[in-house]
């Protein structure tokens, strides 16, 4: 019983896990050729855009000022440097709970919109617990999967992880996507919802792994953390220099003002 449970995990390529699946009616698949890469922006492209963005967001932090506060500078600061802001709000479709919309400016074709947050676990890792009745639990082609769920003992485990992996007084993540009012306002990925048959998806998501030569300083912006401990040098051994898995969604056309984020759960490689 366990070994076909193991092979049919090994087979699993979805980007949500199977719970997930079992609650959706609608399972459109996105389908990616064999040896696809499902990369549509460079690695380079994803690194600039965050570098650039991240800095746009230094000082906004400084002082005792209310988070909300923060929130909308970092918001208006996302409108500077990337042309548009997006936001949670009630979702268009009815029983969709909360979406993510873009609420001012256009968004061009092949652009980083957003990023999902949470916890990145290693295959192997511990997650039995957290992922039970857990709609936001994201897979990655490679099989890492990342928590981005904001409440309960998801929650706890985000913020211990991000505890424990400070260096000094310098924060190597961001927690505040676990509030309403993220620092980094792009940390909203989790809240995109599955697209319809009526509605095309207009994002994907790409995995990006945070290079050694990433700002230090920018990295208190990164809303991902790996739940084990001292991963770094079995990592690094198999993925390369890396600091920390991310994972971004990149529209996949033009998208206007007041357009609701919609991806496919179902995307799988052949
Ligand atoms: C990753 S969460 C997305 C955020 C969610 N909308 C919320 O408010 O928490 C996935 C959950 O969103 C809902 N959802 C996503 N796509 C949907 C769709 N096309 N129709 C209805 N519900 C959807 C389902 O409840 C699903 O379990």
């Amino acid at each position: 019983m366990w070994k076909y449970v193991l092979r049919k995990w090994k087979k699993y390529r979805y980007r949500f896990v199977p719970w997930i699946a079992l609650h959706l009616k609608d399972r459109t698949v996105r389908s990616i050729p064999k040896g696809g890469k499902d990369k549509l922006v460079s690695d380079g492209e994803i690194k600039r855009t965050l570098i650039e963005f991240f800095t746009s967001l230094e000082g906004h932090t400084a002082g005792t000022r209310r988070q909300d506060v923060i929130y909308m500078d970092n918001l208006q600061a996302m409108w500077k440097t990337l042309g548009f802001k997006v936001e949670r709000q009630t979702s268009s479709l009815s029983s969709g709970g909360t979406g993510v919309f873009v609420t001012d400016g256009h968004v061009p074709k092949h652009t980083v919109v957003s990023m999902y947050p949470g916890a990145v676990y290693l295959p192997g890792d511990p997650l039995l617990i957290q992922s039970l009745g857990n709609p936001f639990i994201f897979r990655c082609i490679d099989g890492v999967l990342l928590d981005g769920n904001d409440k309960k003992l998801s929650k706890f485990v985000f913020r211990s992880c991000s505890g424990r992996d400070r260096v000094g007084p310098y924060p190597v993540c961001d927690n505040s996507w676990l509030t309403p009012y993220p620092l980094n306002p792009l940390a909203v990925g989790q809240y995109v919802n599955n697209r319809s048959h009526d509605i095309s998806a207009n994002v994907a998501y790409q995995e990006f792994d945070i290079p050694e030569d990433f700002p230090f300083h920018l990295r208190q912006y990164i809303p991902n953390v790996f739940y084990r401990p001292s991963v770094h040098d079995e990592y690094m051994d198999t993925l390369g220099k890396r600091l920390v898995r991310v994972v971004v969604l990149v529209s996949v056309r033009p998208i206007q003002t007041g357009e609701e984020l919609f991806s496919s759960y179902f995307t799988v490689i052949n």
